[in-house]
């Protein structure tokens, strides 16, 4: 995949241009610069490998990389289906070349490659939300950051119903892409894994090592062979008073409840430690259900992945609506003015389309609302009473706010 790589030159002689992979080195220290890190060899040597020059951008002056924005090539699991999406990254523009609308060009180009290269959504985790909202992305997936008192929260007693294998995750990597394989795509906002995606992850970087061991897998096995995996670290912390060691949970991937649930009574009674701490998971969390005391894992709401719907015909029909729905959409958007308009979404459990029409509308949308509604999580009636959505049928509201729900809350827990 190539994105079009003609060189365009705006204000103060800056040029936006697609860069070759010997940029690679400026492009990593401008970027680890912006945002405020030295930097280190392995890191560089680990993301080298994601980088795909031809879907990124730089911005040179007078040859100078002074802006860039990467971009890597993957599908996601939506409603109901699996769809191509820009998964965006490592946006920044140097202090010196700072507000001068040098990440706005970048950004409309990169929206612009997406379209042409079939891929209807554009996502982002974002260092500050503020920054993207001008820019069309809605907050698609809220995470939920946990961090468990495991003495106190009351886990249900009962010894694994499964067997629990211990081993380093270099050693059983094949078993757990087997697993993430066969569940990723039912599970909206989880990005599939490519090998040198597993690479990356399983890469002993010092960020992601921040004071805790090397990372450690947990696979376990039920009735029909392995059927989920737990990646997390331990801190071996202690005090005057005894040990206060903390587990930091990466991923948990089952196949089954009885799997999750002997999975994550595993990571809470971790001899030695006394915390766990999860980084994002999904605001419809089974542990809230399963745990005595919910309070004691002092949950903590924040945002997590954005989305930018690029092509809404197409984003539209390509995932799928938990009931029938025919429904007429005023769609404001300033940024791409191509996607603004009136469209007719039809669609149901199985089937979808999206055209343009005459008809008047039922609902008067802003691009940003769709982008937030659009893997199921955030509900139109609560975009509507954030301004970013408005009812011009009675009753419009309510039945495709149900239609755009989907059953699991989406979710998403690796940064690209
Ligand atoms: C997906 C990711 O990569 S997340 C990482 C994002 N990167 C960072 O946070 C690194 C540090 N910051 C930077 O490198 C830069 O400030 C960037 C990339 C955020 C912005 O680049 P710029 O070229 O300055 O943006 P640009 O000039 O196009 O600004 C567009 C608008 O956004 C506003 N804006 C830009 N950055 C911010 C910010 N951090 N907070 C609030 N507003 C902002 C500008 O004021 C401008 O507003 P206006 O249109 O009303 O005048």
């Amino acid at each position: 995949m190539t994105s079009n790589n003609s060189a365009e030159t705006g204000a103060g002689g800056i040029t936006i241009e697609v860069p070759t992979s010997d940029d690679w080195d400026g492009i990593y220290r401008m970027f680890s610069a912006a945002i405020n890190i030295d930097g280190d060899p392995m890191s560089s040597a680990a993301e080298r490998e994601l980088f795909e020059p031809d879907r990124s951008l730089v911005a040179r002056r007078d040859g100078e990389i002074v802006g860039t924005l990467g971009c890597t090539t993957r599908n996601i699991a939506v409603p109901g289906g699996v769809v191509p999406a820009a998964h965006g990254c490592r946006g920044a523009v140097s202090p010196t070349a700072r507000r001068q609308g040098v990440l706005t060009r970048m950004m409309r180009r990169h929206f612009e490659d997406a379209r042409a290269l079939g891929e209807p959504i554009a996502l982002c985790w974002a260092s500050e939300g503020r920054i993207y909202h001008r820019y069309g992305y809605g907050l698609a997936i809220r995470r939920l950051g946990l961090n468990i008192e495991t003495r106190e929260v009351a886990i249900p007693r009962g010894a694994a119903r499964g067997r629990l294998v211990e081993a380093s995750p270099a050693d059983v990597r094949d078993d757990l892409v087997k697993l993430y394989d066969q569940v990723q795509a039912q599970r909206p906002g989880w990005s599939e894994r490519s090998a040198k995606h597993w690479d990356y992850l399983l890469a002993e970087l010092p960020a992601f090592r921040a004071g805790a061991t090397a990372l450690r897998a947990i696979v376990h096995e039920g009735d029909h062979g392995f059927d989920g995996y737990a990646l997390w670290r331990a801190t071996g912390a202690w005090t005057e008073s005894g040990p206060c060691g903390e587990v930091r949970v990466v991923e948990v991937v089952a196949t089954t409840p009885q799997a999750y649930t002997d999975l994550w009574t595993f990571l809470l009674t971790v001899d030695l430690t006394r915390s766990a701490q999860v980084w994002s998971c999904s605001v419809d969390e089974p542990l809230f259900y399963w745990v005595g005391e919910p309070r004691r894992m002092s949950a903590r709401m924040n945002d997590g992945m954005f989305i930018r719907i690029v092509d809404l015909p197409a984003a539209l029909a390509a995932r799928r609506y938990a009931a029938p729905v025919d429904v007429v959409i005023e769609v404001e958007d300033a940024f791409m003015p191509v996607n603004a308009g009136r469209w007719r979404l039809t669609g149901s459990p199985d089937s979808a389309s999206c055209v343009a029409t005459t008809d008047e509308p039922d609902l008067v949308c802003d691009i940003r609302a769709l982008g937030a509604a659009y893997l199921g999580g955030a509900s139109l009636t609560s975009l509507a009473g954030a301004e970013l959505v408005r009812e011009t049928r009675p009753g419009a509201l309510a039945a495709a706010d149900v239609a755009f729900r989907w059953p699991q809350a989406p979710s998403a827990f690796e940064i690209f």
